[in-house]
């Protein structure tokens, strides 16, 4: 069956989805909602641990389900959509996209933070040899200036990417900043440009919309929200506004409503949603995937995790320093109770 989509969905739920849930998918509800996904005519579902292939570790969370059984599973129910995988160069390898591609996924997305793009040219170019579809994807983008993001996306591009992103991980970025991004990758790439946004500030959806606007063709969604922070622009509303706007996804609205409330709600430890903790995400620009690290230090601690939050988006700490949030709580414990002593 052909479909005619301007623009190209990612759905992410099964991917940055897994932060919300502490990376405790089974097999059977990737399958279940794989399986929907796919009858909705999503183009490209993604599947791995919340942090990319090999995420599952002590620093990141451990994963309950071995990713690759996951991402097995959904190749197997789906005969429409195309699977694809995350890959941070230095957590995943190149052994681990060839053992992906094995199982039949069709598209890679390699992720660097927005100034590092260069540790991304094997990654990138291994999975153009094995015929995936391959994406640049620069994360953090608030944290760099619109050149450096240009330089950064050229250099993705000239390793063979078929298309970069723009990554807002800490939802971070006001509609005008995401139009002045994409438009600037627009004029200065010849591949297509992404965008990827999360609800902090409760501005996915705007957000997607500057991008389309600005000329962005591939967009990410998460099915009811489902991702790290307040998660990601929510994919069946996303379908419906863009449905509302004559902008063709290809996308089945209604399946896809359905899918979010029977299968994906039950999913969910708690509705996704924008509370204090997600909020001081986007406003101190800190990355979404700290959400629960951050949280779980303030309980042990004994702090308020919106403290630990603010001094990390002050310290500009960036994925990969997932170690430093309970150095950082327990610096702040150990401050606050020299404080004490002295008053
Ligand atoms: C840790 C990887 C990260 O979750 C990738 C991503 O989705 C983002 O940066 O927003
Ligand atoms: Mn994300």
């Amino acid at each position: 069956m052909s479909t005619m989509r301007d623009i190209i969905v990612t759905e992410v739920a099964l991917r940055d989805g897994s932060h919300a849930i502490s990376h405790q998918y089974t097999t059977d509800q990737v399958v279940r909602v794989a399986k929907a996904l796919d009858q909705a005519n999503i183009p490209y579902i993604e599947v791995s641990h919340g942090d990319g292939l090999a995420g599952s570790s002590l620093q990141y969370g451990l994963s309950r389900t071995h990713e690759m059984e996951l991402i097995e599973a959904a190749v197997s129910v789906c005969s429409r959509s195309k699977i694809g995988v995350l890959l941070l160069p230095g957590i995943g390898t190149i052994k681990h996209l060839n053992e992906a591609a094995k199982l039949g996924v069709g598209m890679a997305r390699i992720a660097t933070h927005v100034t590092e793009a260069d540790v991304s040219a094997q990654h990138i170019a291994r999975s153009k040899e094995l015929g995936l579809v391959t994406v640049g994807f620069l994360m953090m983008s608030h944290m760099a200036p619109v050149g450096k993001l240009v330089e950064q996306a050229k250099l993705m591009e000239s390793y063979g990417a078929d298309t970069v992103y723009v990554v807002d991980s800490a939802g971070a970025l006001l509609p005008y900043e995401v139009k002045e991004r994409i438009e600037a990758l627009k004029e200065s790439l010849h591949v297509n440009v992404g965008f990827h946004g999360h609800n902090n500030l409760s501005l996915a959806m705007a957000n997607s919309l500057a991008a389309i606007e600005a000329g962005a063709t591939w967009i990410d969604g998460s099915v009811r929200c489902l991702g790290a922070g307040a998660g990601n622009t929510q994919t069946e509303v996303l379908a419906a506004v863009l449905d509302r706007l004559g902008i063709q996804t290809g996308i089945d609205v209604y399946k896809m409503m359905d899918l979010a409330e029977e299968i994906v709600a039950p999913i969910l430890n708690a509705p996704q949603e924008i509370n204090r903790d997600s909020l001081v995400l986007g406003y101190a620009g800190v990355y979404s995937s700290f959400l629960l690290h951050a949280q779980r230090a303030a309980k042990r601690f004994g702090l308020d995790s919106r403290d630990i939050l603010v001094e990390l988006g002050q310290r500009k700490v960036v994925g990969g320093q997932e170690d430093m949030i309970v150095d950082l709580a327990a610096e702040i414990a150990r401050r606050a109770a020299h404080n004490e002593a002295l008053a």
